[in-house]
């Protein structure tokens, strides 16, 4: 049986641990699907490119209040999704191509199939062209990611769905698009649709639209919706049929009684499961926990030594930059066994890329409470700084929860323009450990730019460094 000294299997994030440091090493790298993985083919990437195109797409319905009249005239739908797909698809194949055949990747064999554990440190893999491969190997890296949860919904199967897999490589835009489901994907599909001419509905089961953001923002970001699309709350989905005439009927269920809607597409966006289950973990000993994902210590090691978990099969933050982070780590730690580093998880961000724009990091102000952990608020709106009152939003606002004893920020959200990027020095602080008063006094913020938002949320808090 051929024997490596490392396999990695997955080229998400996985893909990125290689290089000429294990040159040295005998290597195989497994993928089951397209090479690059979720980020690049079918996740971030591709949905940023869209969302951006959402974001031209969308400005003449601000333009007019600024004196500025603005027609959409059309969107050639073909075009927006080749442009798009005709730079990423390059990228997975140069990966691949690169894997296979570049010189510096002699050390490397890569099995193009699905691979499961058919023994202690064993793998079989099924390979794409119908034949088998079976290898041992002195460490693995489990990178094997996650996909979207299919809900059991009778109809389901027989009338045909999309997840963000394959809706943005649609053939053409349908009239009526349906979402079931209320979270990230959620969110961002229906702006880009809707901002695309399509009549969006979101179908959430909850009575809020994002709901695990600070409710506050959870409550301000569902009003907007309401007012952009058809957005049906505490709808439960009950069944989907396809119609003569090749429409979808979806069937729901509400506190008040039963609720029908027809569509032309359907977009399913209920969360991701972890890819840990075709790996037949237990052969090899590995544990998962009862959310199927791979239980790690701090050092991204799972309960058998030498194989190594990062990513969506193991963490709960489904996030590129959380996925990268312990890909770092875990190569760290296969170079240097005697001098590992342990994973940084304390203040995770996120970002939602909707209109209006989300981001997030730390405890959200109902965690802090039910973990009875003090705090003092402040929240400052768009309207109230210089450059958010020059653009006359209305909705946005940062809101900064600290520690009243020390200044520390425990928590940060925040809803409007360029908030993924006004976040970034609140999760700088938090990192490394800067006070609130200081961190507003003890910098230059520019005027009149939108970081001044940052600036007053901040000296808003209630706290008094001079006593
Ligand atoms: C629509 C969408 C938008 C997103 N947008 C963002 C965003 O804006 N920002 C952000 O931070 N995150 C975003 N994410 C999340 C982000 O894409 C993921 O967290 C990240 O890609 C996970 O990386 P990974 O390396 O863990 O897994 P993946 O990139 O999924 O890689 C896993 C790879 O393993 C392969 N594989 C699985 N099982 C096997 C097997 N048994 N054998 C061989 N190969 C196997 C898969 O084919 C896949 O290529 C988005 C996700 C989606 C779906
Ligand atoms: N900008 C980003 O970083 C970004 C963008 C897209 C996706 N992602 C990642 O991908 C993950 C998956 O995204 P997602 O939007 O599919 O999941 P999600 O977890 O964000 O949201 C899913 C929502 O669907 C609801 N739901 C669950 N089952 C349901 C059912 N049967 N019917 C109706 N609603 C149901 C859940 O309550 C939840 O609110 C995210 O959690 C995130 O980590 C990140």
């Amino acid at each position: 049986m051929t024997h490596y000294d490392l396999v990695v299997i997955g080229t998400g994030s996985g893909n990125t641990i290689v290089n000429r440091r294990f040159a040295d090493r005998k290597v195989a790298i497994v993928e089951r699907g397209t090479f690059g993985g979720t980020c690049l083919n079918v996740g971030c990437i591709p949905t940023k490119m869209f969302v951006h195109a959402a974001d031209v797409a969308a400005t003449p319905s601000e333009s007019a209040r600024y004196g500025i009249d603005e027609e959409l005239l059309g969107v050639r739908w073909p075009d927006v999704r080749d442009r798009i797909f005709g730079r990423i698809d390059p990228i997975a194949a140069g990966g691949s191509e690169y894997r296979h055949h570049d010189p510096d990747n002699a050390n490397v064999t890569v099995y193009d199939g699905t691979g499961r554990f058919t023994g202690f440190k064993e793998l079989t893999v099924d390979n794409k062209d119908g034949s088998m491969s079976v290898f041992s190997a002195d460490q693995f890296v489990l990178a094997t990611g996650s996909r979207p949860i299919v809900p059991p919904i009778p109809g389901l199967e027989e009338t045909g769905f999309h997840t963000s897999n394959t809706v943005m490589r649609l053939e053409e835009l349908p009239r009526r698009l349906a979402i079931i489901g209320s979270g990230f994907v959620a969110a961002e599909f229906a702006h880009v649709f809707a901002s695309f001419g399509v009549e969006v509905t979101i179908v959430a089961r909850s009575n809020l639209l994002l709901r695990h953001e600070d409710s506050e923002l959870a409550a301000a970001y569902t009003k907007i919706a309401q007012e952009l699309y058809d957005v049906r709350l505490n709808h439960e989905t009950i069944r989907v049929e396809r119609r003569n005439d090749g429409s979808i009927l979806v069937g729901m269920l509400n506190p008040d009684g039963a609720d029908e809607l027809i569509v032309d597409e359907l977009l399913i966006a209920v969360g991701r499961e972890p890819n840990s289950d075709l790996l037949n973990l237990a052969a090899t000993g590995v544990e998962v926990d009862s959310e199927a994902r791979v239980v790690v210590d701090e050092y991204q090691q799972t309960t058998v030594d030498g194989i190594y978990a990062l990513g969506d099969v193991t963490t709960p933050h489904q996030l590129k930059h959380v996925a990268n982070h312990e890909a770092r780590v875990v190569k760290h730690n296969l170079l240097n066994p005697d001098d590992r580093i342990e994973a940084d998880h304390r203040f995770v961000p996120h970002a939602v890329f909707s209109a209006p724009q989300i981001a997030s990091v730390g405890l959200t102000e109902e965690e802090a409470k039910e973990r009875g952990i003090p705090y003092v608020k402040a929240v400052e709106r768009y309207a109230d700084i210089a450059y958010g009152w020059a653009m006359e939003d209305t909705t946005g606002f940062a809101k900064i929860l600290a520690d009243p004893k020390t200044g520390q920020i425990i928590g940060a959200h925040i809803m409007g323009p360029q908030a993924p990027t006004l976040i970034q020095p609140i999760i700088q602080a938090m990192s490394f450990e800067l006070d609130a008063y200081a961190m507003a006094r003890g910098q230059y913020w520019i005027h009149p730019a939108m970081p001044e938002l940052i600036e007053n949320a901040l000296l808003k808090l209630d706290l008094h460094p001079e006593g």
